[in-house]
C-alpha cells in the first residue's frame, strides 16, 4: 500500500486530535510542563556562569554554598517536571491508541466478507498493532517533545543573544549548515521509514498465512521453498532497516562536526577576548555558552528524529484511518423485527455476482415453507455456498428478491435477521476459549442448562463431560485438540442454543468413523427438527429426507423435486447422484 502520511496534513492531524478530546486535561498539562521545561533550561548554565564569575573567581565561599543549593533545587525541580511530563505524554499516547484500536476492531468486525476476500489478515493485524503504536509515539516522542525542543532552542538562543550578541553571532554561524543537513536527512529517512512500514506489513502477512497454513507446508514438504520466500521478505525488511540506520550513522557525525565547528569558534573568539584587555568575555560566559551550545545542538538534532517519529505516526494514522474509512459494512437500514419468525423463505429471480456482472447465481427462484428442508446439490463451483451467503446478507444480491415471511431481507434489522438464521459451516471455527464460551459466544441470555440440554440433544454431552473441566475445557487455537467430529458437534450445539427459525447448514465432507457419523446424522436430524433448513447436502440420508432438492449447475437451477422424483426424471440429478455418492452415503466431492 502506498503511504503518503504528511506532517503538514492538517486534516489528518485534526482527525487524530478528535481522539485526544477525552484526554484534553492530560494534553494541556503535557504542553504546560513542556513549556516549563523549555523555560527553565537556560537557568542552570546561567547560575554556573554567575557562580564562576562572582563567587569562585572572587573567592566568596558563602555565595558559592547558596548557589550550589539553588542549583540542586533547580535540578530536583527539573527532574520532577520531567518525570510527570514523561508519564503524562505516555498516558496520553497509550489512551489515544487504546480508543483507536477499539474503533478499528469494532469496524473490522462489522466489515462484510467481500472486504476480507481482498485484504490479507496479516495486513489488518499490522494496522491494529504496529501502525497504531506509531500513533502513540506522536504524543510520547513526537509532537509534544517537538514543541518543547523548538521552544528550548528559541529560549536559549534568545538568552545567548541577550548575554552577548557578538559571541552568539560567531558561535551560531554554522547553524544554517545544520539546518541544511537536517532537511536532507528528513527527506531521506521519510522514504526509508515508509519502506520499513511496508515491509513490516509484508512480513506479518506472510507469517500469519504460513503459520496458519503450516500443515499444508508440511504435508507437501514445501519448507525449503517457503524458507526461500521468507528469506527474501526478511532480507527486504533487514535492508530497509539498514538503509534507515545508514542515514542516522551519517547524520549524527555530521551534526557532531558542525557542533564542533561552533565550539571551535567559541574557544577561538573567547580566548581572543580573554587575552585582550580589558576583558570582553568572562570565563563564566564561555562556560555558559559551552553548555548552551549543547542545549541548542542536541534539540536541533533530536528535532529531525522527532519529526520523523511524527511522520511515522502520520503514516500509521493514515493507514489506520484508511481501514476505518472502508465503507464496506452491510447497510443496516431495515427496521423490521417481528415477534416471531415462521421461516418461510422465498428466492425470486435472484441474480448474484461477487465481481461486477460476472454472475455466479442466475435467475434463482425457489421457495422453502416454514419447517421444511431444502437440500442444495450441485458440482463444485455450482453456487451452493453463494446461495447461503446471500440469505444472511454476507453479500448483497444484484437483482431479484429474497424474502422471509414475506419481508424483504434488507427490511429486517440486520442483527435480527442474523440472530434468526444459524449457520453451520463445514470448517468449524473454534476460538481459544472454553467449550462453553465457544457455544454461547458470550451471549449472557444463554444459560448453562440451555447448553447442556442442547448438547444432550445432539449427543455430545457425554464426550464434553469426559474432557478435563467439561464445559470449561479450554479449546486450543482453532480447536486443534478436538477431533473433526467433536468440533462438528460443538458447532451444532452452538446453532441449537441460539434457537434459530432458520438453519443454514453446510454439511462437512470430512470422513469420520461410523459411530461418529451416526451421531452426526442424528444430531443433524435433531438440529433441523421444527425449523426451516437449507442444507448444502453431502449426506445421502439428508438428501433423501429433504422436502425438496434444488440441483444447481453453473449458478442456475437445473432441476427441483424430491429425491424419488428427481431419480425418476433420470436427468442431471441422477447423473450427479451416481457420480457423487458412495455406498457409505457421503459425497465424494
Ligand atoms: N469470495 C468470492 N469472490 C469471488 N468469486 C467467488 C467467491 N466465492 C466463490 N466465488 C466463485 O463463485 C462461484 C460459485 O462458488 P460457490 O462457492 O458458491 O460454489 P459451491 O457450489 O459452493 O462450490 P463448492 O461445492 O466447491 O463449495 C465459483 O465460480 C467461485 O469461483
Amino acid at each position: 500500500m502506498a503511504v503518503t502520511g504528511d506532517v503538514y496534513n492538517t486534516g489528518l492531524l485534526k482527525r487524530i486530535f478528535k481522539y485526544v478530546k477525552p484526554y484534553r486535561a492530560v494534553f494541556v498539562w503535557s504542553v504546560i510542563l513542556t513549556i516549563l521545561l523549555a523555560a527553565i533550561s537556560p537557568v542552570r548554565p546561567f547560575l554556573i556562569k554567575y557562580t564562576l564569575d562572582h563567587y569562585i573567581l572572587n573567592g566568596n565561599y558563602d555565595g558559592l554554598v547558596n548557589m550550589t543549593m539553588l542549583m540542586v533545587f533547580m535540578l530536583v525541580l527539573q527532574s520532577l517536571i520531567q518525570y510527570n511530563h514523561t508519564l503524562l505524554t505516555n498516558t496520553l499516547g497509550q489512551s489515544v491508541i487504546r480508543d483507536l484500536r477499539i474503533s478499528v476492531f469494532n469496524h473490522i468486525t462489522r466489515l462484510r466478507l467481500k472486504f476480507f476476500d481482498k485484504t490479507p489478515i496479516g495486513q489488518l493485524i499490522t494496522r491494529t498493532v504496529s501502525d497504531l503504536e506509531t500513533i502513540a509515539d506522536i504524543f510520547s516522542e513526537g509532537l509534544i517533545s517537538m514543541i518543547g525542543d523548538s521552544l528550548q532552542v528559541v529560549v536559549i538562543v534568545g538568552v545567548m543573544f541577550y548575554t552577548d550578541w557578538e559571541l552568539s553571532l560567531v558561535v551560531l554561524l554554522p547553524i544554517p549548515l545544520l539546518i541544511m543537513a537536517t532537511r536532507k536527512f528528513q527527506k531521506a529517512i521519510k522514504v526509508a521509514f515508509q519502506e520499513i512500514r511496508n515491509e513490516v506489513s509484508n512480513l506479518n502477512t506472510f507469517l500469519q498465512e504460513h503459520i496458519t497454513g503450516v500443515s499444508i507446508v508440511q504435508y507437501f514438504a514445501r519448507e525449503k521453498q517457503e524458507y526461500r520466500k521468507f528469506y527474501a521478505i526478511n532480507k527486504r525488511y533487514r535492508d530497509a532497516n539498514i538503509r534507515s540506520n545508514w542515514y542516522y550513522s551519517i547524520f549524527f557525525p555530521v551534526v557532531e562536526l558542525i557542533s564542533a565547528m561552533s565550539l571551535g569558534l567559541l574557544v577561538w573568539y573567547g580566548a581572543k577576548s580573554i587575552l585582550s584587555k580589558p576583558l570582553d568575555v568572562t570565563p563564566g560566559t564561555i562556560t555558559q555558552f559551552i553548555m548552551y551550545l549543547g542545549m541548542v545542538f542536541t534539540p536541533i538534532r533530536q528535532l529531525a528524529d522527532k519529526f520523523n517519529t511524527l511522520q511515522m505516526g502520520m503514516v500509521g494514522a493514515e493507514r489506520v484511518f484508511k481501514v476505518l474509512d472502508t465503507d464496506e459494512t452491510t447497510p443496516n437500514n431495515g427496521k423490521q423485527k417481528p415477534g416471531k419468525l415462521e421461516g418461510n423463505i422465498k428466492f425470486e429471480k435472484v441474480w448474484f455476482a461477487y465481481n461486477d456482472d460476472n454472475y455466479v447465481l442466475k435467475d434463482l427462484s425457489f421457495e422453502v415453507k416454514a419447517g421444511e428442508t431444502v437440500a442444495l446439490v450441485g458440482a463444485t463451483g455450482a453456487g451452493k455456498s453463494s446461495t447461503i451467503n446471500i440469505l444472511n446478507r454476507f453479500y448483497e444480491v444484484k437483482k431479484g428478491d429474497i424474502t422471509v415471511d414475506g419481508i424483504h431481507i434488507e427490511d429486517f434489522e440486520l442483527d435480527y435477521l442474523r440472530n434468526h438464521i444459524a449457520t453451520v459451516l463445514q470448517d468449524v471455527f473454534l476460538f481459544s476459549d472454553t467449550i462453553l464460551n465457544n457455544i454461547t459466544l458470550n451471549n449472557p441470555e444463554i444459560t448453562i442448562e440451555d447448553v447442556v440440554n442442547a448438547a444432550k440433544k445432539v449427543g455430545a454431552h457425554d464426550f464434553i463431560e469426559r474432557l478435563p473441566g467439561g464445559y470449561q475445557y479450554n479449546v486450543m487455537e482453532r480447536g486443534a485438540t478436538l477431533s473433526a467430529g467433536q468440533a462438528q458437534l460443538i458447532s451444532f450445539i452452538r446453532a441449537l442454543v441460539h434457537n434459530p427459525a432458520i438453519l443454514v447448514l453446510d454439511e462437512a465432507t470430512s470422513s469420520v468413523d461410523t459411530e461418529t457419523e451416526l451421531l452426526i446424522q442424528k444430531a443433524i436430524d435433531n438440529l433441523m427438527e421444527g425449523r426451516t433448513s437449507i442444507v448444502i447436502a453431502h449426506r445421502l440420508s439428508t438428501i433423501q429426507k429433504a422436502d425438496q432438492i434444488i440441483v444447481l449447475d453453473k449458478g442456475e437451477i437445473k432441476e427441483k423435486g424430491t429425491h424419488q422424483q428427481l431419480l425418476k426424471l433420470n436427468g442431471y440429478y441422477k447423473k450427479l447422484y451416481d457420480l457423487q455418492f458412495s455406498s457409505k452415503g457421503i459425497a465424494k466431492v
